[in-house]
C-alpha cells in the first residue's frame, strides 16, 4: 500500500513511533520495529535515504572502520564488499536495507518543532505540511546534522571561494591551487590528501592537539585492534598501546606540528566525540612537504590569511574542514534530556531513552556501532508498549490498526 499522504489541517495520528531522520540510525530503528511487527513513520527533510552520505560527503570517502563495525542490525554487508566499503557501496547497502524492511520514509518533511503535550500524552511533530502525533518520538537527526562554519575574523573579506567539506566533492575543482584547509580532523586530512592528487598545494590549519593513528597496522585495523584489546584490558592501557604502535608506525607526529592530546584517542572519542584521525596517507605527504601545516588563523584578508605566529600567506581557495554539529535544539522543545549542543545529557550506554516516549539513536559518539546498539534497545522497548495497546497483530491486518492512510514502514 503506497497511498500518498495528503497534507491535512488536522493532526495526523501515527499508530507507531515517529522517527525523525532517514539516515542509518532512523532506518535501523524502523527495521528493528518492522521486524517485530510494529509500524513507524520516518520524517526526512531531504529527498533521499542517508542524505549525509548521499549529499554532504566527498567522492573519495570510504567507511574508515572495518565493515563489521558499521553494519546495521539484522543485515550484513554483502560478502564481496571490501573491508572498508566505499561511500557508493555504503549507500547501496542502505538502499537494500530500506527495501529489505519495506521502509518508505516521508521525504521532504523538515521537522520544525516537536513537543510533548501532557494533556493528550502525545508528541506533536510539526513539519511544513502538517502536524504528526504519536506516543513515541525517536530522534535520529544525527551528531553531524549541520556544518560548523566558524566565525573566523575577516572571513567575509576573502575574495576567493570558501567551501565547507559538506559541500566539497573533489580536488578537481581546486587543481593546481594553493588552498587553505581549516581543520585537521579526518575531513581535513582526507581533503588535503585529495587536493594533492590534483596537484594543489594544501596548507592545513592545526590549532589544537590532535590524535593521528594509522588506519591499519600491518594489515590489521587500528579500530579492530582497539576493540579486541578492550575485551581484556582497561581503556587507558589500550590507548597507550595504540599510541606506542602509532608512534612506531608514523614517527613522532609532534615534529610535524601535530601535538597529541593528553587523553588517549579512544577515551577522547568516547568522552568528547572528537574522533582521532585514521590516517590513510596524509601523514606521509606532510612528511614530504606536499601538505603544509600552519598555525591557527588570526584573521583572513582579501587574498589570504594572517596566522597567530605572524606569518601571512595568499591562497586561491579556502576549505572549511571544521566539522559538524547536532541540530536537535533547533526543533525539539524539551529541555531536560538534551544539552544545548544537542547531545543526550545521559552518557552512553544509557542515552537512548528519555521521558514520555522520547528516544535517541545515533548520539553515542561511537558512529554506526553505537547506532546499531541503540536501535535494538529502542525497538524492544517500544514494541513492549505497542503490543500492550495494540495486541499481537499479524502483518496482514496491521494497516487496519492505522487511523490514517500514510506512508508507513510495514512489518
Ligand atoms: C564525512 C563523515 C564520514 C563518516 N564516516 C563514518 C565511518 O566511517 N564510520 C562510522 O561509524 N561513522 C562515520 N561517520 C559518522 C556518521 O554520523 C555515521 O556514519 C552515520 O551517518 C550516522 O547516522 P545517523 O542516521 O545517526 O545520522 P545522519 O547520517 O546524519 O542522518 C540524519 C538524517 O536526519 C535528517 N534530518 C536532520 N534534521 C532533520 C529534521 N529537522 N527534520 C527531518 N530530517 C532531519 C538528515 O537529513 C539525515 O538524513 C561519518 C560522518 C561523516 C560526517
Ligand atoms: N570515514 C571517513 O573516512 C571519515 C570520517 N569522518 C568523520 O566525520 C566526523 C566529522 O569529522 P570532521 O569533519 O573532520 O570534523 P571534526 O569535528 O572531527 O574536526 C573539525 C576540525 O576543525 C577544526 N576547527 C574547527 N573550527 C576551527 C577554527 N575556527 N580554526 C581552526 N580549526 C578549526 C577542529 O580543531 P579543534 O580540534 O581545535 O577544534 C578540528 O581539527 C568525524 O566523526 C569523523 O570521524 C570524517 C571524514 C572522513
Ligand atoms: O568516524 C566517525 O564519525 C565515527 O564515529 C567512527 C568511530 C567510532 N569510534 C571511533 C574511534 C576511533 C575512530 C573512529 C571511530
Amino acid at each position: 500500500m503506497n497511498s500518498c499522504l495528503e497534507a491535512e489541517h488536522s493532526p495526523i495520528f501515527v499508530n507507531g513511533p515517529i522517527i525523525v531522520g532517514a539516515g542509518p540510525s532512523g532506518l535501523s530503528v524502523a527495521a528493528c520495529l518492522s521486524n517485530r511487527g510494529v509500524p513507524s513513520v520516518i520524517l526526512e527533510r531531504t529527498d533521499c535515504l542517508a542524505s549525509l552520505w548521499q549529499k554532504r560527503t566527498y567522492d573519495r570517502l570510504k567507511l574508515h572502520l572495518p565493515k563489521h563495525f558499521c553494519e546495521l542490525p539484522l543485515m550484513k554487508f554483502p560478502k564481496n564488499f571490501p573491508r572498508y566499503p566505499s561511500k557508493q557501496q555504503f549507500i547501496s547497502y542502505i538502499e537494500s536495507y530500506a527495501a529489505r524492511f519495506n521502509i518508505e520514509p516521508v521525504f521532504n518533511q523538515t521537522v520544525e518543532k516537536a513537543e510533548f503535550d501532557v494533556v493528550s500524552g502525545l508528541w506533536k511533530v510539526k513539519t511544513q505540511d502538517g502536524v504528526y502525533t504519536s506516543k513515541w518520538l525517536v530522534v535520529a537527526t544525527g551528531e553531524n546534522a549541520e556544518p560548523v562554519v566558524p566565525d573566523i575574523p575577516g572571513l567575509k573579506n576573502f575574495t576567493g571561494p570558501v567551501v565547507h567539506t559538506s559541500a566539497y566533492k573533489s580536488g578537481s575543482e581546486f587543481a593546481n591551487q594553493k588552498v587553505l584547509v581549516v581543520g585537521c580532523g579526518n575531513s581535513g586530512m582526507e581533503v588535503c590528501l585529495d587536493l594533492c592528487r590534483y596537484n594543489a598545494l594544501p596548507h592545513m590549519v592545526v590549532r589544537n592537539p590532535v590524535h593521528v593513528l594509522p588506519r591499519d597496522f600491518f594489515g590489521l585495523s587500528s579500530f579492530g585492534i582497539a576493540m579486541t584489546l578492550l575485551k581484556w584490558f582497561p581503556l587507558k592501557l589500550v590507548d597507550n598501546l595504540l599510541l606506542l604502535l602509532a608512534n612506531s608506525y608514523l614517527g613522532n607526529t609532534d615534529r610535524l606540528g601535530l601535538r597529541r592530546p593528553k587523553t588517549g584517542p579512544i577515551e577522547l572519542k568516547n568522552v568528547t566525540g572528537k574522533t582521532p584521525v585514521l590516517d590513510v596517507g596524509a601523514i606521509s605527504l606532510i612528511q614530504s612537504g606536499q601538505i603544509r601545516v600552519t598555525q591557527a588563523v588570526k584573521e583572513l584578508t582579501k587574498k589570504g590569511a594572517k596566522f597567530v605566529d605572524g606569518q601571512e600567506m595568499e591562497f586561491e581557495s579556502i576549505i572549511l574542514a571544521t566539522g559538524y554539529k547536532s541540530n536537535v535544539p533547533d526543533w525539539l522543545k524539551e529541555y531536560s534530556f538534551f544539552t544545548k549542543e544537542g547531545m543526550p545529557k545521559t552518557p552512553f550506554p544509557n542515552g537512548w531513552k528519555g521521558e514520555n516516549g522520547l528516544y535517541t539513536v545515533g548520539f553515542t559518539k561511537r558512529g554506526l556501532l553505537g547506532t546499531a546498539l541503540d536501535a535494538v534497545k529502542i525497538a524492544e522497548d517500544i514494541t513492549d508498549q505497542w503490543m500492550k495497546s495494540n495486541g499481537p497483530l499479524s502483518a496482514s491486518n496491521i494497516c487496519s490498526s492505522c487511523i490514517i492512510h500514510f506512508h508507513f514502514n510495514k512489518s
